[in-house]
């Protein structure tokens, strides 16, 4: 069972039809009519009553001839439906009712009623339709899962021209007050919110027994007042799919009180004046039927002579699907009081609505939803992509914290650098104090050697006194080859490090400029929520205002979809600045370990032996700086990260006795580890590059996972909004339009109808046709267009809605060109692309355009043809143009057209292309995008479509 859930009453409810995109389809129809004859009661049975009517048919009913009644003429009526006094009431529901009633979950009004004399079973026929139809509604909210739906119920009875809320039955008298959107409404009338099908039902019970019933002559239990129980029934998608749009409609279930006679029903006091009520109403109610089914809409309707007319008013010729169900009395008493009722049937008949598929966006809907969507953008800000925020200011704390600590191993490697080299100055200048005091020919080395042999041997006697001097010697020349080695490695590392420095600073700032701007974005975001909640405290506005409203919705919609552009924009920087910040990072962190560790190397060797190097000959290959090009990237930089590094690293042991310095090796994980991992090793300087390369890389992957999910969702959004965009367009299309045929509201009737046969049809089609071909000579509309659209559309049913959305373009357009040409001259210049001269001058170009094709298109045969024919002087200049500048200039003259369109036809090659789609005329108004020069002359359309 699926219930409902409490919504709060719609601010205000904009209906708005089906909107195809090129405006409303509104479908006028005829008020679906049955007849319902019942079987004689006891009563008249008992009075020996005869049956005077037979259903000879599903059809018709026939009024029987009797001999001895003089008076008594033959009459045959033929509805859409006639039931027999043997009928049961699912016949009738399933085809008197039922499709009115369910066209209500589909957004389409609906209203059924019971019609007929007293005591002919209208409340018998109605009980019967209602209970089908909660049963059927509820049947259908069951087996349509996907939509949400929201039944509401109000119940009012009209007693005495008084109208009385039967949910509420203490309220007193409610109201009947002109709602500009809703039309007439019963002020404070209860709507009650259904839980399920039993509470509907315990509720129309409820409405049952506050009826006001008496007893007549007639009718034990006569309802003596109208009964209208009202279900308003809206539904929409329940998953979150960001529509607004939902569909709302009522259905009205309206059970009249019987028309009487007082003679026959013998009643006096208050059952008289409830009768004379009940038939003053029902006059009027039959008054505006009988109008309308003359076909003068716009004629005086006197809908509001009664209270019932002005209730039912949507139901009677609006926005409504109606069905009538006129009860019988078989009994031939009851002839003339029947006869009134056919008659009311035949006028009813003839009745058409306008019913429309109501797409309801309350303004709280459109609020909600719009601040359900701010708040969902600002969620993201704050989460992904606030959280790539915290990412992006925790990365930069980060950053800002190596850098730090880079500045201080540069300061530490200076220091290192000038302590080796003052050690270094300091035992030369030893080394040749020594050799000027003892041999001053020899070279210098040899005066260390010597000094260091003699010193050598001094504490070593055992060893071989010739051995020491050259190894010395070997020493200090290695000594002095690595001091100017570690000179230049150390300057480079310091170069290298003050880029790294500068490149991160720069990288930092970026990072930030992108953290500000995201920021402003989110300030726009609000300033567009509070534009939203503006929306909401707007009152009911008037149809022009509604446009402008529009207008600056699509404006705003536009804006937004470019912001958000700008935001994927954004984030698509971002995207590459994390990109290159995760790729720089291995780099870095590789760099630091390996600068970290070539510090601490050299700090450990200065203590035993302070000039040893660390491998200093490959060391300028993998030193470099992350911004650089080609090796700073990730994959170039991969083989240095696992393989060199470790090599670098390589120090000979024998070359460093004592230095307790460890040989690195490659772990089978790819880890990079010093031999202080394993056992007898001192565990210290282990570089898992692999797990910290894998770090990093997922860290980046998930950064740039996130961004790419919010940059999804973003176009997501801007397509929502597109798609938002669209309905906006095609409101305001549709207000634009209204606002023009409104004032030939009869026309848009007829371009509206849907024939039902094609005789109608075709009528219909060439008239329309014939209007359309006049509004394009009076707007100067392109020929060729004329040509495409006028041999395209010949007539089939199925083109019906090009029509339509062409002759509402075409109205449009003539008034706009009319204000225009009335506007100021200043105005006129502020416009001049949609004015009459621009639209004239286009004409004039294409006609000029297809003057020129003729030579190529035509053979000379048939040209000379075509001037005789067109009274084009054989022997005058310009007979192109004169020919071209004949064709398409008498709108009434229909073989005029017909040849006009065959000419441009040809000259153009239309022929030839092919068929033209139809679609070229789409209900989007949009141009195709390979406009052509002979489309200049629609360009007052496009204009106006661009909006
Ligand atoms: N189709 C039918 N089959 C059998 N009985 C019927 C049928 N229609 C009506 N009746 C019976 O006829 C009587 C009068 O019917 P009902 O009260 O519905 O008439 P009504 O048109 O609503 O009268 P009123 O206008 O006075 O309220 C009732 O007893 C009802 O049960």
């Amino acid at each position: 069972m699926s219930t409902t859930t409490p919504i709060t009453p719609a601010a205000k409810v904009e209906r708005t039809p089906a909107s195809t995109p090129g405006g409303p389809r509104v479908k006028r129809e005829k008020i679906l009519v049955t007849v319902r004859l019942r079987p004689l009661s006891k009563k008249e049975q008992s009075l020996k009553d005869q049956v005077a009517w037979e259903c000879v048919d599903d059809h018709t009913v026939v009024l029987k001839q009797f001999s001895h009644d003089r008076t008594n003429s033959s009459a045959q009526y033929t509805f859409d439906k006639v039931f027999g006094p043997t009928c049961p009431s699912d016949i009738v529901y399933e085809e008197g009712a039922k499709e009115v009633a369910l066209s209500s979950l589909r957004g389409i009004n609906g209203t059924i009623f019971a019609y007929g004399q007293t005591s002919s079973g209208k409340t018998y026929t109605m009980r019967g339709i209602t209970e089908r139809a909660v049963n059927d509604i509820y049947k259908h909210i069951e087996n349509t899962p996907a939509r949400e739906y929201i039944i509401k119920i109000s119940a009012m009875e009209i007693y005495n021209e008084v109208v009385k809320d039967m949910l509420k039955p203490d309220s007193g008298p409610l109201r009947l007050l002109d709602d500009p959107e809703k039309g007439t409404i019963a002020e404070k009338l209860e709507e009650q919110i259904v839980k399920d099908i039993a509470h509907l039902r315990h509720l129309i019970g409820i409405c049952e027994a506050q009826r006001q019933v008496g007893e007549t002559s007639l009718n034990d239990a006569s309802s003596r007042s109208h009964q209208i129980i009202r279900l308003m029934i809206e539904s929409s998608l329940k998953e979150s799919s960001g529509c607004v749009n939902s569909y709302m409609a009522n259905l009205n279930l309206v059970d009249l009180a019987g028309s009487e006679r007082a003679s026959q029903t013998n009643v006096e006091g208050s059952r008289l004046k409830e009768g004379c009520h009940i038939n003053l109403s029902l006059l009027t109610l039959t008054t505006v039927i009988r109008k309308l089914s003359d076909g003068k809409r716009s004629g005086h309707v006197p809908y509001r002579q009664s209270k019932l007319t002005r209730i039912l008013q949507p139901s009677l010729g609006g926005n409504a699907r109606t069905a009538i169900v006129c009860t019988l009395s078989p009994a031939l008493s009851h002839v003339e009081q029947s006869r009134i009722t056919l008659s009311f049937a035949s006028c009813a008949k003839e009745v058409t609505t306008t019913a429309q598929v109501n797409v309801v966006a309350s303004d709280k809907q459109l609020v909600r939803q719009l601040q359900r969507e701010v708040a969902r953008l600002e969620a993201e800000l704050r989460t992904p992509e606030h959280s790539a925020f915290s990412n992006s200011e925790v990365m930069l704390m980060e950053k800002e914290i190596q850098i730090k600590k880079m500045e201080m191993e540069m300061e530490e490697l200076k220091r290192e650098r000038d302590m080796a080299k003052s050690q270094l100055d300091e035992l030369q200048r030893k080394v040749q104090r020594d050799q000027i005091g003892r041999h001053p020919m020899e070279s210098s080395s040899c005066r260390v050697a010597k000094c260091l042999t003699f010193s050598a041997q001094s504490r070593n006697p055992l060893r071989q006194s010739s051995t020491v001097p050259s190894m010395l010697v070997h020493e200090i020349r290695k000594l002095e080859q690595l001091q100017v080695q570690l000179g230049e490695e150390a300057n480079r590392a310091l170069e290298v490090l003050q880029k790294e420095v500068a490149c991160h600073r720069l990288g930092n700032q970026d990072a930030a400029e992108t953290i500000a701007r995201l920021q402003a974005e989110i300030k726009e975001v609000r300033a567009i929520r509070s534009l939203t909640r503006e929306v909401d405290v707007r009152d009911v506005v008037s149809a022009p205002q509604v446009g402008a409203n529009l207008k600056e919705e699509i404006t705003r919609l536009h804006s937004q979809g470019s912001t958000i552009a700008n935001l994927e924009e954004r984030l698509e920087n971002v995207q590459k600045s994390l990109d290159k910040l995760v790729m720089s990072l291995p780099t870095i962190s590789y760099y630091k370990e390996d600068l970290t560790k070539s510090s601490k190397t050299t700090s450990k060797r200065q203590k035993i032996l302070p000039l040893t190097s660390s491998g200093t000959a490959n060391r300028p290959q993998h030193i470099r700086a992350p911004c650089s090009h080609s090796p700073t990237s990730r994959e170039a930089l991969e083989p240095d990260v696992e393989n060199k590094a470790p090599e670098n690293n390589l120090i000979p042991h024998e070359n460093i006795s004592g230095s307790g310095m460890a040989t690195p090796s490659k772990s089978e994980d790819g880890n990079v580890s010093s031999r202080e991992d394993t056992p007898g090793y001192r565990r210290s300087s282990s570089v898992n590059m692999k797990k910290m390369k894998k770090m990093f890389q997922n860290a980046a992957e998930e950064n740039i996972r996130s961004i790419k999910a919010y940059v999804t969702e973003l176009k997501e959004r801007v397509a929502k909004l597109q798609y938002q965009k669209q309905l906006l367009v095609c409101q305001v299309l549709e207000l634009e339009a209204n606002e023009t045929v409104s004032c030939s509201s009869e026309h848009e009737e007829t371009i509206s109808d849907l024939p039902k046969s094609p005789d109608s049809w075709r009528l219909i089609f060439l008239e329309q046709m014939q209007q359309i071909v006049q509004l394009w000579d009076i707007c100067h509309v392109s020929l060729i267009h004329r040509t495409q659209f006028y041999l395209l559309f010949r007539g089939d049913p199925a083109d019906q809605i090009y029509i339509e959305v062409e002759i509402r373009r075409l109205n449009w357009l003539q008034q706009h060109l009319t204000s225009v040409s009335n506007a100021s001259p200043a105005r006129v210049g502020d416009d001049s692309s949609i004015s009459l001269s621009s639209s004239i001058k286009s004409l004039r170009q294409e006609r000029e355009f297809l003057s020129k094709r003729i030579n190529s298109r035509l053979t000379e045969e048939e040209r000379e043809k075509l001037y005789i024919k067109w009274q084009v002087p054989l022997q005058g200049k310009q007979r192109k143009l004169q020919l071209v500048n004949k064709l398409w200039i008498d709108p009434n003259d229909r073989e005029h057209i017909e040849e006009s369109a065959d000419i441009v036809a040809r000259l153009v090659g239309f022929y030839e292309g092919g068929n033209v789609a139809k679609e070229m005329f789409e209900l989007n108004f949009a141009l195709p995008e390979n406009k052509k020069p002979w489309l200049l002359g629609w360009q007052p359309i496009s204009n106006f479509l661009r909006l």
